[in-house]
């Protein structure tokens, strides 16, 4: 590859050492004087580049450059200091540079270098050569409109902004509206009615998935307002929104940001938010018949996690400690529900749900341009029978029935609910588990937490779906109940008619509900793309 060519190069001192130190359009490199250590970094070097004494950032990686204050003697450009002839007193003027460090579990941290030059001039003209590349970082922020939940998680929203993350931003020069909440949804409506989104580059979500899934409805809903698309049609082709979303994680699951940034931390975030870094994602819009009910991003999940939900949202004042509580309740109470799951299998040849294959940025399966348009052709211009493309249904008993969009990865389970579902593929992973024992429920749930497979059991089936539809057992229609009660006696079949009449008699399991990441949903029956 052809080295960049170098803007700028001076021998500068770092630490009482000389060091080379040159800046092209790709990297800021550095090294020791004299040292034949490695040839300076080139373009597409991800993180700085250490090797013996030899360090090269990447441009896109560095936050700032600040002429240091410290032993400035004027900040005035116009007034001219006398070039000191002692090298030691030359720590006069010197300039940091900040810049993203990469450290283990995905995590970032913000690195710095002090480079000191021998007159101010010097050090000026690095200051601007180094402001000139950054100015050329279009696609990085620079006005930010922030919402943050101060009762997510453990409620410390607020301060994780102020202590972790604001610092940051300032110094990266990106300016901030800053918005805490007062109610549930205040960030959703500021957004789908009041906010001036053309004065900002990105909304910024502090809180956990409930705050993300907020912040996401008023743009998703704002967006179709604006353009006039009636978010009630199930088929409708929704528009894209023209604002990113970046996620501190302040709340009890994360996993919207764990999934695409790769760790909880709000560093790490922030640091991604600066640098302009960006990742699609697959939204499903879920609807009872012609309403629409919710977006989601993550889990939507009917028995287990709908259950887990439903008692934990009493618990909410535990805080993340809620989840394990409900868990180990809902786990004991082992309800199972019945019901039929009608879905649209996606191409399996292009990836599968068991395939190993992790979704990462830049990921090739999701940057396959032809995927999302064969969703729209397969369902609204070719008929069934000119595609492979056929619905399939499922009718059963099932413990749960979780529907991935991504692979809900989040502490608690690192790989999580379906470890090879990709962010931004336009499908989402149907799991289905069967009722079975407790013991082999515990089985399965365990195998979240570690590297064994949990979809490698026979009550467990899992299929990578474009839509899929969910009906509980007492709503299915008579044609429904007449193929499950095939070779059923007509005495069963009156019983049946009398329970789905009068469903909690207590001799069928009465329904569950949706959990859609982490909100409850008002109907059993939904329909989901
Ligand atoms: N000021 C507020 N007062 C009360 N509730 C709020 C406020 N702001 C936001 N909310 C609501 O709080 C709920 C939970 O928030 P959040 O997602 O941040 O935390 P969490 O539920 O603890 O975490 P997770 O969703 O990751 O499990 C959301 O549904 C959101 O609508
Ligand atoms: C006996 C040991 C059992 C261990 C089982 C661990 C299984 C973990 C699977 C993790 C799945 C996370 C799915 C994400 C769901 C979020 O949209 C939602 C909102 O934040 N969180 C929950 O519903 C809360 C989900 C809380 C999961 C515990
Ligand atoms: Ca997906």
């Amino acid at each position: 590859m052809e080295r960049p060519p170098r803007l700028l190069c001076s021998e500068l001192r770092l630490q009482g050492r000389v060091c080379e130190v040159s800046l092209s359009g790709a990297a800021l490199c550095w090294r020791e004087a004299g040292q034949s250590g490695r040839r300076w970094g080139s373009a597409g070097v991800y993180g700085p580049l250490k090797a013996a004494g030899s360090h090269c950032v990447p441009v896109c990686e560095i936050i700032a450059v600040q002429e240091t204050e410290e032993d400035s003697p004027s900040t005035d450009v116009g007034k001219w200091q006398k070039v000191p002839q002692n090298p030691s007193s030359s720590n006069q003027h010197s300039f940091t540079v900040s810049y993203v460090e990469r450290t283990l579990k995905h995590r970032w941290r913000c690195s710095e270098v002090t480079l000191h030059c021998t007159d101010r001039k010097l050090c000026l003209q690095w200051v601007q050569a180094i402001r000139e590349q950054l100015a050329l970082l279009t696609i990085r922020p620079k006005r930010l409109l922030v919402y943050i939940n101060p009762y997510g998680g453990k409620q410390r929203g607020k301060r994780i902004y102020e202590q972790k993350v604001a610092p940051i931003f300032s110094r990266a020069s990106i300016s901030t509206d800053v918005i805490v909440t007062e109610r549930a949804n205040h960030a959703r409506d500021h957004l789908k009615t009041e906010a001036d989104l053309k004065k900002y580059d990105g909304v910024v979500c502090v809180g956990g998935d409930g705050m993300f899934s907020e912040i996401m409805h008023g743009l998703i809903s704002r967006t179709q307002c604006d353009a006039g698309v009636d978010q009630n049609r199930p088929d409708e082709e929704l528009i894209s929104c023209g604002l990113r979303i970046g996620i501190i994680p302040a709340g009890s699951t994360d996993c919207i940001c764990y999934a695409t940034v790769g760790s909880n931390d709000p560093v790490t975030s922030a640091l991604h938010i600066i640098v302009g870094d960006s990742q699609p994602m697959d939204v499903c819009s879920v609807h009872h018949h012609d309403t629409f009910l919710r977006y989601s991003v993550s889990l939507l999940g009917y028995g287990f996690y709908g259950d887990m939900l439903t008692d934990s949202e009493r618990k909410r004042w535990m805080g993340p400690a809620r989840y394990d509580i409900s868990g180990v309740k809902t786990f004991l109470s082992h309800r199972y529900y019945e019901g039929t799951i009608s879905f649209l299998p996606a191409d399996g040849t292009v990836s599968t749900p068991r395939d190993k294959i992790q979704c990462r940025s830049g990921c090739n399966i999701c940057q396959m341009p032809s995927l999302v348009e064969s969703t729209y052709k397969a369902e609204d211009s070719i008929s069934e029978a000119e595609t492979k493309d056929t619905w399939q249904v499922i009718r059963g008993k099932f413990l749960a029935i979780n529907a991935a969009c991504m692979s809900c990865a989040c502490p608690r389970s690192p790989k999580g609910l379906s470890p090879s579902a990709h962010l931004a593929d336009g499908t989402a992973d149907l799991i289905l588990v069967r009722k079975c024992s407790r013991i082999d429920f515990l089985r399965h749930l365990l195998r979240h937490t570690n590297k064994d497979d949990q979809f490698d059991h026979p009550f467990v089936e899992v299929y990578r779906v474009r839509q899929f539809r969910f009906t509980p057992r007492y709503q299915e229609t008579d044609s429904e109940l007449e193929l499950r009660e095939v070779g059923a006696g007509s005495s069963k079949h009156f019983f049946t008619q009398i329970c789905r009449e009068h469903p909690a008699c207590g001799c069928t399991p009465t329904q569950s509900s949706w959990n859609c990441d982490g909100e409850i949903l008002p109907h059993a029956a939904i329909q989901v793309r």
